[in-house]
């Protein structure tokens, strides 16, 4: 299977030209290619599939295998791919998710990719939809508990379930320890992505991330976004958001009249590559 491996801001997944691919067990391969010792090593898989419904579909799935709705960094890899291997020539494109239809705008430099800028859509808020089980029908600083210590916790989906959390110092935490006790605490029903975030200032945040089914990653889109969704509900920044990750920079924005965000960064191509599947059971 010919693949090639991209990244945005470190969060790197295993890409594959499903025009040309066929991949009949992609749970079983995309925790085949995730393995950073046995595969090929990426925080998952994302398949680029023809679509009825827009120019082309993004089916991505975990490093442990699950399928998630939506994918920020990877949205913008998929972009890169389509327009520096020939699949397209446009530079407005548009891409069906299970977080729906976003709309892209690709800006091209010596004719490739650069920078893309995403209409990540509408932030669903209402608890049942996120899902969060919450008393209350939105999920806005309202307190959890993991391992004895109580945090406070806003929920947003961007297609996909996050909660966002506020703490003092970013960088002392113990991801590895209190990561999975969010991810599978018993009130996220599909799991959850939880960002860990300090804000610096109006426009300024930083943030860290437990993903849902891939643990810490380098970025995360969706992440950033609902980071900056709960900052602007939480009277914490204004509606346009730097926000700061280990791999680097995303500019997200929230026009509140239109209620749709957009985030805006990079996308890198690694290299191509060929690997056996037909081994793979499961
Ligand atoms: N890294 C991705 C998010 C993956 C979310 C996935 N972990 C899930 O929702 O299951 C991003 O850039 O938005």
């Amino acid at each position: 299977m010919k693949f090639t491996k991209m990244h945005g801001l470190g969060n790197d997944y295993v890409y594959v030209n499903c025009f040309e691919e066929k991949i009949d067990n992609p749970q079983a391969v995309a925790r085949f290619v995730s393995d950073r010792h046995f595969g090929i090593g990426s925080d998952g898989l994302i398949m680029i599939n023809p679509s009825k419904t827009a120019d082309f579909e993004m089916e991505m799935y975990n490093a442990d295998g699950s399928r998630g709705e939506m994918c920020g960094n990877g949205i913008r890899c998929v972009a890169k791919y389509v327009y520096d291997y020939g699949l397209t020539d446009k530079t407005q494109i548009s891409v069906e998710t299970l977080g729906g239809i976003k709309y892209l705008d690709l800006t091209v430099e010596d004719g490739k990719v650069s920078l893309v800028k995403v209409d990540m859509g509408k932030p669903e808020l209402e608890a049942d939809l996120i899902p969060i089980i919450s008393e209350r029908e939105q999920v806005i600083d309202e307190p959890i508990e993991v391992d004895g210590k109580e945090y406070h916790m806003t929920g947003v989906s961007m297609g996909n379930p996050h909660a966002v959390i506020y703490v003092d110092d970013v960088k002392g935490l113990d991801l590895e320890k209190i990561g999975p006790k969010f991810e599978n605490h018993e009130r996220f029903p599909k799991r959850i992505n939880t960002e860990f975030v300090h804000c610096i200032d109006r426009q300024t945040v930083e943030m860290r991330v437990w993903e849902r089914g891939s643990g810490e990653t380098l970025a995360c889109g969706t992440g950033a976004c609902a980071v900056a969704v709960s900052s602007i509900l939480n009277n914490l920044t204004d509606t346009q958001v730097t926000v700061k990750l280990l791999g680097g920079d995303l500019q997200i924005e929230w026009d509140r009249e239109k209620d749709r965000v957009f985030m805006t960064g990079p996308a890198t191509v690694v290299f191509d590559g060929v690997i056996d599947i037909t081994e793979i059971k499961e």
